[in-house]
């Protein structure tokens, strides 16, 4: 919990406090800041500000966002960043079965979907889709993140998958790291205001249907026609609400057919570009070879195993929605991922705590899709780059004050 104290901009006569945990409207289990305004000799009541200062201690929470559209690989990122922090990512323990929170030691992933306003049904008699920023309570998302984020534990609620119902909210407390994954975590600008850092899943429409054709098709039993017209529908809301976001994000991953194979159109082998913001605090680009410089790298042969078609690299500094960026490209695959240390070697910056830390990752989580390609590579990164981030902001935060209630 967060450490407060108050005090008022007012008349010596005024008085701030704040009394013990209530639960409030939004609910939020709220340390409660009274302003008591005394009558003054004269008998009026002044009115002015009650500022709240509170030191984060040992409590404080790093916020992270992360957006994509549904399928695209935010359950496989978040198991990957959770795994870097160590330790097994869980359903709260005797909660909701069809909660979407994962809770580990050091992070707790809650799912925006919790956010929708509508139901499945409310969706489909109002004629809206989940991405329509209408069937969504941004206000009690920004309320409930804000309360988190200054230590102060919320009942978030539950968007259960499997009724299409809202089922009764669960108890959030705040952890070190609160990751709010989802279709809109950079949609409103309050929200976007509260991150830490973001990220964009950036999965193009090829590479898209692919996986959904895969995961879908073969796990879930739907047919082609069913998945073409599922991503058909969402496109419209997708590319008005959605896609929009990257351009806020500090790091994107753009995933993309290759361009090793001519005319590529099996979505196997893919081209993965992970896009850096230059000048995000607490947050340096990753590099290969020489910062700043343009690199192009085939590091296959004596040192790494390469079959068809091959592995290139790409390295440079570029523009990104009006902002200086880095980016780094891997196109192809690996055959042998304990030859991925070769390549880890060549790579700096990526806020590794030992030589070849990388690759252990990736080793350790070698059947999660995309473990042999830049995916998983650049998913990894970001992950070790998240806990830089945050060590830096938990040793160097000091408390700031809040502007609190007027009278
Ligand atoms: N890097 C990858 N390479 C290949 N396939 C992938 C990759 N990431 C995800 N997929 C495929 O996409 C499917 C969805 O992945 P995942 O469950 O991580 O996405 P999601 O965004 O959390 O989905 P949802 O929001 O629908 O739960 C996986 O089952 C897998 O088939
Ligand atoms: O875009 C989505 C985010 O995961 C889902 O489609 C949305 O949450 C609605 O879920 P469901 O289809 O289970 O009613």
């Amino acid at each position: 919990m967060a450490v407060c104290s108050a005090y008022t901009t007012q008349s010596l006569n005024s008085t701030c406090s704040i009394s013990t945990p209530a639960k409030t409207h939004l609910g939020f289990h709220q340390k409660q800041v009274v302003f008591y305004r005394r009558s003054s000799k004269r008998g009026g009541s002044g009115s002015g500000s009650c500022v709240i200062t509170c030191s984060a201690g040992d409590s404080q929470t790093v916020v992270i966002g992360l957006a994509a559209d549904s399928g695209c690989g935010k359950s496989t990122f978040m198991r990957r960043l959770t795994s870097v922090f160590g330790g097994a990512a869980e359903p709260p323990k005797g909660g909701n079965p069809d909660s979407n929170t994962l809770i580990s030691d050091m992070t707790t992933v809650i799912c925006l979907d919790d956010y929708h306003s509508l139901d499945r049904t409310g969706r489909k008699e109002k004629g809206v889709t989940a991405l329509d920023p209408r069937a969504n309570d941004f206000d009690l998302m920004y309320e409930q993140v804000k309360a988190i984020k200054s230590g102060v534990a919320v009942d978030k609620p539950i968007y259960n998958h499997v009724t299409g119902l809202l089922d009764p909210p669960e108890l959030i407390k705040p952890p070190k790291i609160l990751v709010i994954e989802g279709l809109h975590p950079m949609f409103d600008e309050r929200v976007r205001d509260l991150l830490d850092f973001s990220i964009y899943l950036d999965i193009s429409n090829e590479v898209k249907f692919a996986w959904k054709i895969q995961r879908d098709m073969a796990e879930r039993g739907h047919s082609l026609e069913s998945i073409k017209a599922s991503i058909e529908a969402r496109k419209p809301d997708f590319d008005a609400y959605i896609d929009p976001q990257k351009k806020y994000a500090d790091a994107v991953i753009e995933v993309l057919p290759t361009q090793l194979i001519p005319d590529d159109n099996e979505g196997k082998v893919l081209r993965v570009r992970l896009i850096m913001k230059e000048g995000v605090k607490h947050f340096s680009p990753v590099y290969l070879f020489d910062e700043g410089s343009t690199i192009s790298w085939i590091p296959c042969g004596r040192k790494l195993t390469c079959s068809y078609p091959g592995i290139k690299f790409h390295y440079g500094p570029d523009t990104y929605f009006g902002n200086e960026v880095s980016i780094l490209e891997m196109d192809g695959q690996f055959d042998r991922l304990d030859e991925l240390i070769y390549v880890e070697s060549h790579l700096s910056n990526i806020s590794t705590k030992f030589y070849g830390e990388v690759t252990q990752q990736m080793l350790k989580h070698a059947d999660f899709p995309g473990s042999n390609n830049g995916t998983g590579l650049f998913q990894t990164i970001v992950g070790l780059k998240i806990r830089d981030l945050y060590e830096q902001i938990t040793s160097s935060k000091t408390a700031a004050p809040l502007e609190a209630t007027k009278a």
